[in-house]
């Protein structure tokens, strides 16, 4: 058997790194070599002769992370949310001075959630009207969700490219918020809710029909397989790499 690969999970202790740690465990071709939380030390990871380092901490602490385990020369996957075109942007320009890096940053793991919003994308251009709601476990520390803004991003991109005109919309709210936010000129709407993990729905209205696409994670399991792929693969991909449409063939 090939060399196993060395890999670090930062936000162990949390509810996403402590799943994480689990599948790398139970991976032949993984070698769980260090766990970091909040009370830990980045130190560890290079110490422990990582060569990937997973990221599932907390939206103020994940981009100074990338850049410290970039300047150490491991290779990242992050999932924590938070990261806009700056953030983004600070991590390419960093990486242009480390070939050979890989970073990959993505809103949503799951198989079914990355498909949602390929679907969502693709169809786009044929609907007037579309707003997302995204649903969520009330532990949650952000909204609207990192996939719910990737999703809305990408529609408004596919409408803009399209020519659509802006999505019809002639009412005025009488209490702020009412309306869900505002992402490039689609509403999302965030429900916080005991019981729930993830969970997306994207609509899409024309005259006379809706079509409805929606994604359930159940259990965090289910980001799982889409952690491990880019764990294999962020080593092969120098540079940045934002959504895991890239490893599936989607994007
Ligand atoms: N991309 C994806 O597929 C998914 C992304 N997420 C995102 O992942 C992030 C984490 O979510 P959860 O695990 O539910 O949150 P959580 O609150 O259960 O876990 C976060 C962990 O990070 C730790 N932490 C805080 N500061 C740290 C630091 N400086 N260094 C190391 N660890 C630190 C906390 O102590 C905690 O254990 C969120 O941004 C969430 O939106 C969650 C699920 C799937
Ligand atoms: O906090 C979560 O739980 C999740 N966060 C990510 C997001 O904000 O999109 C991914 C998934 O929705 C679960």
């Amino acid at each position: 058997m090939s060399e196993r690969i060395r890999v670090a999970v930062l936000g162990a202790a949390g509810r996403m790194g402590a799943t994480v740690v689990r599948a790398v465990e139970d991976a032949p071709d993984l070698h769980l070599v260090a766990t970091v939380d909040a009370d830990g030390d980045l130190s560890a990871v290079v110490e422990a002769g990582a060569q990937v380092a997973v990221d599932f901490t907390v939206p103020a602490v994940t981009e100074g992370n990338v850049h410290a385990l970039v300047d150490a020369g491991v290779h990242v996957v992050v999932g924590t949310t938070g990261w806009d075109e700056e953030s983004l942007a600070r991590v390419r320009d960093h990486l242009a001075d480390r070939p050979g890096v890989g970073v990959l940053v993505a809103p949503n793991f799951a198989l079914g959630a990355v498909l949602a919003m390929a679907f969502a994308a693709k169809a786009a251009r044929w609907f007037e009207s579309v707003e997302v709601i995204e649903l969520h476990h009330p532990d949650k520390v952000d909204a609207p969700s990192g996939t719910a803004r990737h999703t809305a991003s990408a529609i408004a991109a596919a409408r803009a490219a399209a020519g659509l005109a802006a999505v019809p919309d002639a009412t005025t709210q009488a209490l702020d918020g009412a309306r869900g936010a505002d992402v490039d000129g689609v509403r999302v709407h965030s429900v916080r809710l005991r019981g729930l993990v993830a969970h997306e729905e994207i609509l899409l209205g024309n005259a006379g029909e809706q079509l409805t696409i929606r994604h359930d994670s159940f259990d965090r399991v289910s980001f799982m397989p889409g952690v491990l792929l880019a764990v294999r693969q962020v080593g092969s991909r120098p540079g940045l790499t934002v959504g895991l449409d890239h490893l599936l063939d989607l994007a």
